[in-house]
This record gives structure tokens, sequence and C-alpha cells, in this order.
């Protein structure tokens, strides 16, 4: 996949038909760099993804939030690998730290979802991330290397993952981490990373917008975002147009 900037959006538990339509039409007539710069993956609520896929140009992937950790079965509100490759549906989201710590999907959890997604074909977008409690008792590095780590021991070949850092504690309230924190534990995350798998993208997600978007972006380890609330918003066009910022660096 190469270190191709990424930005994912993700549009939570949000939306209804009309609003959905609305931000396809601000995604379709924003003039967002060309693929060969960047890559936008788009990942609404399941039950918008056929209108969302019908509607968003191809210029824009389309993706989900979860899938179930095995084949589809007896397994009641879930939605497997299976069935997002029927709809045509190359990406997953899997371990938010929402459901990590809301729906606590413990690490191991998360790294057998990881697998069996990539085992059917999926590419994987999957999230680490520290608490405030863990960042002031000085264990950030250790919580996203445990994390990390509970993938690697699944997964020998990282070519379809994408790595979103995103600090619990930045996420949904406006408190981003700066540019230094985000780039400290980027590259700390690439060390580890060259060390034991292969190295790929890593991508920062934690109030994520239009304004703070371009310093974050020119951070050397930083190549891409994945965006909750302002990817519901126009400003998203702008964070997108972020990755003009590592075109000329
Ligand atoms: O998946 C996205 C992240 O959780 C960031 O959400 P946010 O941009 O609303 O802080």
């Amino acid at each position: 996949m190469g270190r191709k900037f990424f930005v994912g959006g993700n549009w939570k538990c949000n939306g209804t038909t009309e609003e959905v339509k609305k931000i396809v039409n601000v995604l379709n007539e924003g003039q967002v760099p060309s693929q060969d710069v960047i890559e936008v993956v788009i990942s609404p609520p399941f039950v918008f993804l056929p209108v969302v896929k019908d509607l968003l140009w191809p210029d824009f992937h389309v993706r989900t939030q979860n899938c179930w950790v095995k084949k589809g079965g007896a397994f009641t509100g879930e939605v497997s690998a299976e069935m997002l490759l029927n709809l045509g549906i190359p990406w997953v989201i899997l371990g938010h730290s929402e459901r990590r710590f809301i729906l606590n999907e413990s690490n191991e959890f998360v790294g057998d979802k990881v697998k069996y997604a990539l085992s059917q074909g999926l590419k994987v977008i999957t999230c680490v991330g520290e608490t405030l409690e863990q960042r002031e008792a000085g264990s950030t590095m250790d919580v996203v290397a445990s994390q990390t780590k509970a993938i690697a021991e699944r997964v020998s070949d990282w070519s379809n993952i994408v790595l979103a850092y995103e600090p619990v504690w930045a996420i949904g309230n406006g408190k981003v981490a700066t540019p230094a924190q985000a780039q400290e534990v980027h590259s700390e995350l690439r060390k580890w990373l060259h060390a034991n798998t292969s190295p790929e993208v890593v991508i920062y997600g934690g109030s994520v917008n239009g304004a703070n978007c371009k310093e974050l972006a020119a951070q050397p380890d930083v190549d891409g975002f994945l965006v909750g609330g302002a990817s519901l918003k126009l400003e998203f066009i702008d964070i997108i147009k972020s990755a003009e910022v590592k075109k000329n660096a």
C-alpha cells in the first residue's frame, strides 16, 4: 500500500437518509486531490452503505465501522466480513476505542477480528490509543504497543492494514493532541512496526478539524487522519486537502 496520504471519515452512529445525501453531495462537489496523492475512505453506518455506495463518486472508497470476528451465522445483530465483500465494501474499521472501552472488546478479540477480516480479503483500519489516565501515568507507549502487539501476534502481512493512533482523551471533545504529541507516538509506533512487522501507514485521529489538520499533516510520521465529527461537515474537504502539505514537503 505504501505511505500514500490517507483520510478516513468515520460517521459513527449518526445521520438520516437525507443528511447522508447532503454529506455525499458535499464530498462529490469538493475538489479533492487525485488518488495519486491521497486515499479517502468514508465509513457510514451499515444501514446507509447502499445509498452512499450508489451516490458517492468512485474517487472515494466506502467502508464499514465494524464486522464480526468470524464467519457469519447465529450471531444476532452482527455483520460478517463475507457480507461486506458481497456488497462490494473492501474496508472495515476494527478496534475503535469506542468498541474497546464501551463494548469491552479486548486486545485479543480485536486481534482475532483483524486476522479474520484480512483472511477474507478486507482491508483494515485498526485503532490504538491510550486513555488520559494512562497518558498521565506515563504508559502511553506500553498501551499502544500492547494493543498493536495483539494484532502483530496474529498477522504477519501488514500491507492491508492502516494503523490509526487515536488517543482516547482527544476523541470527540475538541482536545486535539498537539502536533508534537502526535509525532512522538507515531514515530515510536513506526519504530515498533519496523522492528516487529512491516512498516506501513500510521494515521492520527482525535478532534481533527479544518483548522488543525495542516499542522498535524506536516509531521513526518503522520500519514493522514481518521476523522469523526468533522467528517460530517464541510471542513472535511479541507482535511482531505491537507494532503497537499505532504505533496509539497
Ligand atoms: O474515528 C474517529 C475518531 O474517533 C475521532 O473522532 P473525532 O474526530 O470526532 O474526535
